[in-house]
C-alpha cells in the first residue's frame, strides 16, 4: 500500500495488500494463493502479515487456524477483519510518514477464504473490511495448488487442503474481476530471485504513480 501522508520528506510510501492513499501523500515508496497488496509513500517501507498474531484478536485466529479452538463461521470472518481494524491507525501514520506497506493477504483472503466456505456470499463477505486503507497495487502469487503443495509447511493448518484451496482459488480469479483495484497476477512458479525483480519493478513503478495521489478507501 502506498499511502501518502502530508509532508513527506524523502517521498512517498505505499500499501501492496500492499495498497494506496487516503488523503495527499508525500512522495513515494516503495500490496495463495496469497495476494500482497501493496499501500506506499517512498524510501522506506514496512513488511506485514495478516492474520497478525501477536495481539489478542490475532492469538484467537491463530488458535483457530492451528484447529486448537473452533470457532462459528461468520464469527471467525469478523475476527479476521478486526485483525485488520486495529492496525489501521498505525498503517495511516506510517503512510504519511512515507513509508510504504507490503502487506500479506490482507482482506483479499478474508473475503476469497469465507466465501469459498458454505452459504457464504461475496458481497456479505466484503462488508467488514469496506473502508480500510485501499492498496495502490495487489499482487497475486499465481501457483498451481499441487506445486504449492510441495513447498513447505503445507498442509497441516486449517484451510489446507486441495478442494477448498480450489475453491479459494475461483474466489479470488471473481475478486480479480473488479477494475477498480490494481491487481497484477505473478508467475510465481518461477524461480525466487526473477519473482523478486519483477515484484520489485512493479512495486517502484507504482510507487512513482501514486506519489502524489490521495490514499483511496477501499471498496468505497
Ligand atoms: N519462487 C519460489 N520457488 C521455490 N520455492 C519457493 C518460492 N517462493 C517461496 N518458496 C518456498 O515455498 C515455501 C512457502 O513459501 P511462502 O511461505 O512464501 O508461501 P506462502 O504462500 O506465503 O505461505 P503461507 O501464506 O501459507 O504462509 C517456503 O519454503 C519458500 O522458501
Ligand atoms: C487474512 C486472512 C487469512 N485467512 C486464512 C488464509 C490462510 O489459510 C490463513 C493465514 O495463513 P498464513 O500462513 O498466516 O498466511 O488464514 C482467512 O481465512 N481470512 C483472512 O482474512
Amino acid at each position: 500500500m502506498t499511502h501518502r501522508g502530508p509532508a513527506c520528506p524523502a517521498g512517498g510510501a505505499a500499501l501492496i495488500p500492499a495498497p494506496p492513499p487516503l488523503q495527499p501523500r508525500p512522495p513515494p515508496l516503495q500490496a495463495p494463493p496469497s495476494p500482497l497488496p501493496v499501500l506506499s509513500p517512498p524510501r522506506s517501507h514496512c513488511p506485514g502479515s495478516a492474520p497478525e498474531r501477536s495481539t489478542e484478536i490475532g492469538q484467537l485466529i491463530s488458535s483457530y487456524l492451528v484447529k486448537d479452538k473452533n470457532l462459528e463461521d461468520h464469527t471467525i470472518h469478523l475476527l479476521f477483519s478486526a485483525n485488520r481494524w486495529e492496525h489501521v491507525p498505525l498503517m495511516k501514520e506510517k503512510l504519511h510518514k512515507g513509508i510504504t506497506l507490503v502487506v500479506d493477504r490482507y482482506a483479499f483472503s478474508g473475503v476469497a477464504f469465507t466465501s469459498a466456505k458454505e452459504n457464504f456470499c461475496l458481497e456479505w463477505c466484503k462488508q467488514p473490511d469496506i473502508g480500510l486503507p485501499k492498496p495502490d497495487l495487489i499482487l497475486f502469487l499465481q501457483l498451481h495448488p499441487e506445486e504449492a503443495a510441495k513447498r513447505g509447511n503445507f498442509g497441516n493448518e486449517r484451510y489446507e487442503n486441495s478442494s477448498f484451496q480450489e475453491k479459494v482459488l475461483q474466489s479470488f480469479y471473481h475478486l480479480m474481476t473488479d477494475k477498480t483495484l490494481n491487481w497484477k497476477v505473478m508467475d510465481a512458479s518461477k524461480n525466487i530471485e526473477d519473482l523478486h525483480r519483477e515484484i520489485k519493478s512493479i512495486a517502484e513503478k507504482t510507487m512513482q504513480e501514486v506519489q502524489n495521489k490521495p490514499l483511496e478507501e477501499l471498496w468505497k
